[in-house]
């Protein structure tokens, strides 16, 4: 497929206008920013059209599987090791890489926070970027990082890759503008998007706010992919055709511009003469994509009980050991709730995977307040969890009618590991040191009777 990419060309879009992407999840895509830039039958010809270099980006190992084999060929103005200079080392002290066991005084406990506080300085993406969690290890390549964000500056001339996994970008206030070597996203709050790992980035900011506020999941394991439906058949859940993937653009500037890079939890960086966004076609199936997650189309309980939440999968990242994912990015999207004779809610939980939950906006049933837009919270490996006291007492009291859960997104990282505290969250001004006191005024209800004692 030759897109419409013909219209995205050089100097990059302005906030506003309208960016084109191509449909479909881990499909082969091919897009030229301009006409005849994409060789054709071939990958590698003699020389290429426009004077650009072939290169190409492994996703996989060459010899994986069809099913998980993922690269793209680039076609660009420079080879990307010219985008790479001397490197000298470079500290972002407050992102955190597993394993990272924090020097910190909180001991175990099921924790919450408000938002991160607005930036006192110029912050861009990559300096807004805070470590909450982490688990695994990524040397070994399994584990995840849970990171929040804030910032209000553009990376103009500030270039990133991360080689240590693949990014999922939650925003939950303020649009942004995330243009990858293989084109631009634009991501408002509701939408998420993936920087596949290795893949060079700048953030920037889209319309007026104080502050451009998100979460961040870093998977340093195998790539996310879909869940598979089983018995819900083909259809359903997030549908391949709403992933969207940007088409190409690049943009030719000849000024100084630094790459930064994470490499096994350190960061370097290189002075270059030339943006890096300088990929002016491609094709192939490894690549970025948005999605908008008021697309998810959730399946749930139509008669009685409730079901577990990996009903909500929306992305998997498998970790080797049947159906005990590395990572789900699980949601919490508007629906109806019709169960019958049933306590509705999030049951009372204890959990092998550990939890770290966002909200992206509204209100999330298991907690009737405390847990806000761009707060967090974390219940860790086997933590005893469910709704607050007053949600207890709503859920077992109201009428069973039909009710639509409306204008609520709360999301989950899930992981099969113990997500290790930072020192940063540990100390942050907005942890709720009363949080557990949520659950202080669940009583007695047992009376030796049957009926209990609801008074
Ligand atoms: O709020 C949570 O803890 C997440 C969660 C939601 C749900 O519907 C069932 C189980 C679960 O862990
Ligand atoms: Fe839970």
């Amino acid at each position: 497929m030759l897109d419409k990419a013909q219209k995205q060309t050089g100097a990059g879009s302005t906030a506003g206008q309208m960016l084109d992407y191509m449909p479909g999840f881990g499909n082969d895509f091919e897009t030229e920013s301009l006409p005849g830039a994409l060789p054709q039958g071939q990958n590698s010809p003699q020389k290429c059209a426009y004077g650009l270099y072939a290169e190409q980006l492994s996703g996989s190992p060459f010899t994986a599987p069809r099913g998980t084999n993922e690269r793209s060929w680039l076609y660009r103005i420079r080879p990307s090791v010219r985008h790479t200079g001397r490197f000298q080392k470079i500290d972002y002290p407050h992102w955190k890489t597993a394993p990272h066991v924090a020097d910190h005084s909180l001991a175990l406990g099921q924790l919450r926070w408000g938002p991160l506080p607005e930036p006192s300085e110029n912050l861009n993406f990559l300096e807004g970027i805070r470590t909450m969690t982490t688990a695994g290890d990524a040397l070994t390549q399994g584990g995840m990082a849970a990171h929040a964000y804030a910032f209000n500056a553009d990376m103009v001339d500030d270039y990133f890759f991360n080689a240590d996994g693949e990014l999922v970008i939650v925003p939950e206030c303020g649009a942004i503008q995330v243009f990858t070597e293989l084109g631009k996203m634009d991501v408002e709050p509701s939408e998420i998007c993936l920087v596949p790992r290795g893949t060079m980035f700048k953030v920037t900011r889209l319309g007026e706010e104080k502050v451009w506020r998100g979460y961040l999941c870093e998977n340093y394991g195998a790539k996310f992919t879909l869940p598979d439906r089983g018995p819900i058949g083909a259809n359903c859940l997030a549908n391949p055709r709403d992933f969207k993937t940007p088409v190409a653009a690049y943009e030719e500037k000849e000024t100084p511009c630094r790459v930064h890079v994470k490499w096994c939890g350190q960061f370097h960086v290189t002075e270059i003469g030339h943006s890096p966004l300088d990929v002016v076609a491609w094709h192939g199936n490894y690549a970025p994509y948005k999605y908008d997650l008021r697309t998810f189309s959730p399946v749930g309980a139509i008669l009685f009980d409730h079901p577990d939440p990996s009903i909500f999968t929306v992305l998997t990242a498998p970790s080797g050991e049947e159906g005990t994912a590395n990572i789900d990015f699980v949601i919490f999207p508007p629906r109806w709730l019709v169960a019958e004779h049933s306590f509705r809610p999030p049951w009372y939980h204890r959990n092998i995977m550990s939890e770290f939950m966002g909200l992206i906006y509204g209100r999330y049933d298991a907690k009737e307040e405390g847990f806000v837009p761009g707060g967090m919270s974390l219940h860790n490996m086997m933590l005893a969890h469910g709704p607050d006291a007053t949600g207890y007492e709503k859920a077992t009291n109201s009428e069973l009618k039909p009710v639509k859960l409306d204008h609520t997104m709360a999301f989950m990282f899930e992981t099969r590991f113990p997500q290790q505290l930072t020192r940063f969250a540990a100390e942050l001004e907005t942890l709720q040191d009363n949080y557990i006191d949520c659950w202080t005024d669940l009583k007695k209800r047992f009376n030796g009777t049957p009926e209990g004692d609801w008074s």
